[in-house]
């Protein structure tokens, strides 16, 4: 067993399979790589597309699965079962701050707009010094290569500063993105680390 700084990592992912079958195999292989460090999963719940592979192959490998989701959701047509532990919250909201509480870190697998969002949110959360946790961008097959180039824009037209451009840890593998999530030393930015959050109201 792999010594790691993660007792819990979010997985946000897509709630549907995509169309290549390294997507598939990605969700799994992040699955096994999880259980190989002895890591919990926090995600999405249901089981529907990556979702429900990743948070599987998490189960089937002995860890423990939390599954964070809007009762709206939470029925088998839309979403369906969800292995392991179910937290029902009341919105996406809730949904969103239970994940990024209950986790020490952040990893998006190809998904489509719900996996954005979730991606987005965290990462101006880091910028902002409202968590410290790593987040990483498992970039199957190049799937995320026009993001990162539309990132790399926004830091040239001076939108993103260079130094929060870091925040981002990605890799094309789920081994080599563990091996630098262990190693990412948290973003801190002058005027962000004097920001005084109300740490009960956004869920930290
Ligand atoms: C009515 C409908 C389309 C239901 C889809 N069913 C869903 N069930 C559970 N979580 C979801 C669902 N759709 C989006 N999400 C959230 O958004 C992400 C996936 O959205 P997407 O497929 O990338 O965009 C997940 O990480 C999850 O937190």
């Amino acid at each position: 067993m792999r010594q790691t700084r993660f007792k819990r990592i979010c997985v946000f992912c897509g709630s549907s399979q995509g169309k290549k079958r390294s997507y598939h195999d990605a969700a799994i292989e992040l699955g096994n790589e999880l259980v190989a460090r002895s890591i919990d999963l926090v995600y999405g719940g249901g089981s529907i597309g990556l979702m429900g592979l990743v948070s599987q192959a998490v189960f089937d490998g002995g860890r423990h699965v939390i599954g964070v989701i809007p009762k709206t959701l939470m029925t088998p047509e839309i979403s369906g079962e969800t292995v392991g532990e179910v937290r029902a919250v009341a919105d996406m909201h809730q949904r969103k701050a239970e994940m990024a509480r209950q986790s020490d870190a952040f990893i998006a697998l190809p998904g489509g707009y719900g996996t954005l969002e979730e991606l987005l949110e965290v990462i101006t959360w880091a910028q902002l010094g409202i968590h410290h946790k790593p987040v990483g961008l498992l970039n199957v097959d190049g799937y995320y290569n026009s993001l990162l180039t539309f990132i790399d824009k926004a830091v040239e037209e001076g939108f993103i500063n260079t130094s929060a451009r870091r925040i981002i840890v990605m890799a094309p593998t789920a081994e080599e993105l563990m091996e630098k999530l262990e190693e990412y030393v948290p973003y801190h930015d002058r005027v962000a680390s004097k920001l005084n959050w109300e740490i009960g109201h956004l869920g930290y």
